[in-house]
């Protein structure tokens, strides 16, 4: 058979968004190719769309008016976006290589990359963006770890993977797309007793009142609905999920974003991520829980 024999493969079924929401958020994600995202990912091939935590390395920075600061701004960046996928891989407990692991809302993939070069595991990555799932097929097999990694289109509100069958799961900041009733029973569903489950999220502080008006700034940037941290809690509750542990990171997020600030790359959305950080409205937390 040559390479492009395609007759003795069939096409895998995808099926189409859920909802018209879910089409929206498809076609989102599909078109998005943002310089701040590509670039950092450009520095050592992980792709994240997520944001950085951690203290900024100044010295690493060195002068602003030095003609190479700009690369070492991106690579700085790029290293607190990836050193928050290490704390969220911190709190996934004792993963072993015979583990299936499922990264729902894996975006570009670098997540998932991340948790396979730790564990030595398999990862399953769902997105609603054949965009990115292709780039992170390609990424994975670049890599020469496509039987570790794979990436499919699916909606993490209803996935093929068996109850029961999965160690750990995570949504980096994928769960502000979804109702988190729904999403936390999927997980439920296919997590292990005594699985792990971990989000790190963006969530509007119950003690603010309502949501600021930089939270809905926010929302209307990407099309998402962000929940409250009372949500989160509840729906947990709800659905058999104990949390272990609920770290805020507020204090951890703010110096990625005073710096992405300062870089050429800004998209106009940090204003109301430092203004409604600062204000005490909203809140970059890591919630792990236990599937009990
Ligand atoms: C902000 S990106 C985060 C990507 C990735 N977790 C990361 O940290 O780089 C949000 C992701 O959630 C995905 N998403 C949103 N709603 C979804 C749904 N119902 N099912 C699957 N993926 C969804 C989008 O397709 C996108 O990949
Ligand atoms: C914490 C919250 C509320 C996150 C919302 C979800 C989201 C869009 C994350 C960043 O993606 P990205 O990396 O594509 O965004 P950007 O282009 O701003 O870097
Ligand atoms: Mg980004």
């Amino acid at each position: 058979m040559t390479s492009t024999d395609t007759t003795t493969t069939a096409p895998a079924f995808v099926p189409g968004p859920a909802t018209p929401y879910q089409g929206d958020i498809a076609r989102y994600w599909n078109a998005e190719a943002r310089p701040v995202n590509l670039r950092l990912g450009d520095v050592d091939g992980l792709y994240h769309h997520h944001y950085g935590v951690g203290a900024v390395d100044h010295a690493a920075l060195g002068d602003p008016q030095d003609s190479a600061y700009e690369k070492k701004l991106i690579a700085e960046l790029h290293r607190l976006e990836s050193a928050q996928t290490d704390v969220l891989l911190d709190h996934l407990g004792d993963i072993g290589r015979e583990d299936t692991l499922v990264d729902a809302g894996c975006g570009r993939g670098g997540s998932s990359v991340m948790a396979h070069q730790r564990f030595g595991c398999k990862v399953e990555g769902v997105t609603l963006s054949s965009a990115q799932a292709d780039f992170g097929n390609r990424r994975a097999k670049e890599l020469g770890i496509e039987d570790h990694v794979r990436a499919r289109v699916c909606n993490m509100l209803d996935t093929p993977f068996e109850k029961g069958s999965v160690a750990a799961s995570w949504n980096n900041e994928s769960s502000m797309y979804v109702d988190l009733d729904d999403l936390f029973a999927e997980h439920a569903r296919f997590l292990k007793v005594g699985g792990r489950y971990v989000t790190i999220t963006g969530c509007w502080n119950p003690k603010y009142g309502q949501p600021s008006k930089w939270v809905s700034q926010i929302n209307a940037h990407f099309e998402c609905n962000i929940h409250s941290r009372r949500e989160y809690l509840r729906a947990m509750a709800d659905n058999r999920l104990v949390p272990q542990a609920v770290v805020d990171l507020t204090p951890e997020t703010l110096p990625y974003w005073e710096l992405r600030a300062t870089s050429s790359l800004v998209t106009g959305i940090e204003e109301a991520f430092i203004e409604s950080y600062r204000d005490g409205s909203f809140q970059y937390v890591l919630i792990a829980a236990d599937r009990v």
